[in-house]
């Protein structure tokens, strides 16, 4: 038995931050991973699913331009461009072990399972630690369906050595938006199946509907209220069949890939072993981050029932939990609102309340609700759709909730987000005054006065 100060399972954003922070503060500290060292972020979600992005912004920008002085649209090239990826992928997980050497934490390959409150088994090794940190991400949940291994998962499109002409999204959030303009802007036709009444659920209405005229416009299909029940056939030659309202409907697809919701990653730890709760929505903790019922344990990121499942959260997260390692408790979760994008092309970002959200609550809100399209800064790069939403509470003027849409919208909603943060009023972010002409100029016109 091999015996540590701390232990902590999984090297993504919330885990390595964690490690490396006690590991700093002289601690002894060991660090598992079933997969290569590095974790979803960097390897398998945000950082290569941008890379494409990039590609798709060129030939979406081209497109927008035709006959305005650009005479032809780019194709993207697939193998070259996940060749161009890899350049950014494969040096992650020799770069995380190399980092987690020189600060002499200790590493250890293969699927952490708990023997005990505070014991763990990996591989052949038995490892103790006084404090355990879970911090194990999220996976596709299951669909329970029939034909679900004949689904691709987010992984395996970020890395597919050609794409497919035909490709169904299982599922309507972020996953399906982002990929499915990827596939469309290189050539492939894109179905999303989705099963609520709007896809995108947590975003401001108005906008997903500006942004749904703009999906549809160059060619991907979106289905609602359609519930996935089977998808049978063999690899490359499939059929997905719905329910739609009653009536059974099907779409043929060379690929068919799952963007139907991912699920906190427990099923291997054998939590119930070391006495830690688990609900629906991942480990449940307390404001410290501790397990709920056994104290020797923390939970952060993904796996965590607490913060919405992004990046910058589970950084976030992974820093609250070091902290309350090494000082005792002392920090509890209080977050400041996270913005978020979907990087579809043209993006949109949002933060804070919805307008349903703030008109729930019963606050007395100022709403500004404008299609930009026609703006200098859109009109120029001939953006097919774009717009905001502001949401500021009448009586303290401070802002509650931002919404955008169109290129630019990825980066000015950090601006809203420092405002909201430092609690800057309304009406003093409208009288900033930023470089012009530049997306963040615009801001101005979407603040009342
Ligand atoms: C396709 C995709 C795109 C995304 N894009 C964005 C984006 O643009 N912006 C954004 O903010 N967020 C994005 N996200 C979400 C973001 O990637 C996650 O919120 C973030 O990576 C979570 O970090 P984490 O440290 O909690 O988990 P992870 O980075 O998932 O790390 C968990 C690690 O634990 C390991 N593990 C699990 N169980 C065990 C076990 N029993 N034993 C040993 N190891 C184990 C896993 O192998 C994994 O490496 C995206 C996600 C996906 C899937
Ligand atoms: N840009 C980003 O920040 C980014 C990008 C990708 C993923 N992520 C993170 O990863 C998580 C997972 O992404 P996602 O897109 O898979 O999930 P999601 O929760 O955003 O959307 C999944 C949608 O699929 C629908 N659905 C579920 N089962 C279905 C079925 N059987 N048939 C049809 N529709 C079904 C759900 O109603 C849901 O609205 C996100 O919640 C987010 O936290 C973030």
């Amino acid at each position: 038995m091999q015996s540590f100060d701390l232990i902590v399972i999984g090297t993504g954003s919330a885990g390595k931050t964690v490690a490396q922070t006690v590991r700093e503060a002289g601690k002894t500290v060991a660090i598992i991973d079933k997969l290569p060292f590095g974790g979803t972020c960097s390897q398998r979600g945000c950082d290569p699913k941008k890379v494409l992005v990039g590609a798709a912004e060129i030939v979406a920008r081209s497109e927008q331009m035709l006959d305005k002085g650009i005479s032809a649209v780019p194709a993207i090239d697939w193998p070259a461009l996940m060749a161009f990826k890899k350049t950014f992928t494969d040096p992650i997980p020799e770069n995380t072990e190399k980092k987690f050497v020189d600060l002499g934490i200790q590493s250890f390959h293969g699927t952490a399972t708990f023997l005990s409150a505070n014991t763990l088994r990996v591989g052949d090794d038995e490892l103790t630690a006084k404090q355990i940190v879970i911090a194990a991400g999220a996976k596709p949940q299951p669909l329970n369906i029939p034909g679900e291994a004949l689904l691709i998962d987010s992984t395996q499109f970020l890395e597919l050595p050609e794409l497919p002409r035909e490709i169904v999204m299982v599922g309507g959030g972020y996953i399906a938006f982002e990929f499915a303009h990827i596939a469309a802007r290189a050539g492939a036709n894109v179905t999303i199946v989705h099963r609520g009444k709007r896809p995108l659920e947590g975003f401001d209405a108005d906008l997903v509907n500006l942004l749904v005229k703009g999906v549809e416009a160059i060619g991907i299909r979106i289905v609602l209220e359609a519930n996935v029940t089977r998808v049978e056939g063999e690899p490359g030659d499939l059929t997905v069949h719905y329910d739609r309202q009653g009536t059974c409907e099907s779409v043929a697809a060379g690929l068919v890939v799952h963007a139907a919701g991912r699920v906190a990653d427990v099923a291997e730890l054998a939590l119930e072993k070391a006495g830690v709760e688990v609900g629906e929505k991942g480990v449940k903790v307390n404001a410290h981050l501790q397990s709920v019922s056994n104290p020797a344990v923390y939970a952060c990121g993904d796996v965590a029932d607490k913060g919405l499942p992004l990046t910058p959260m589970a950084s976030y997260e992974g820093r609250l939990v070091a902290e309350n390692i090494l000082n005792s408790n002392r920090q509890t979760f209080d977050s400041d609102p996270v913005p978020t994008t979907v990087f579809t092309v043209p993006p949109m970002a949002s933060i804070g309340l919805t307008e349903e959200q703030a008109r729930k609550q019963g606050r007395k809100v100022k709403v500004l609700f404008q299609e930009t399209k026609d703006w200098y800064s859109n009109r120029r790069i001939n953006e097919p759709v774009a717009g905001f939403k502001t949401i500021v509470d009448e009586e303290s003027g401070q802002l509650l909730g931002a919404h955008l849409l169109g290129a630019g919208s990825d980066e000015v909603i950090n601006l809203f987000a420092l405002a909201m943060k430092h609690q800057i009023p309304a009406k003093a972010l409208g009288d900033m005054l930023f470089a012009y002409p530049t997306h963040g100029s615009d801001l101005s016109y979407m603040l009342p006065d």
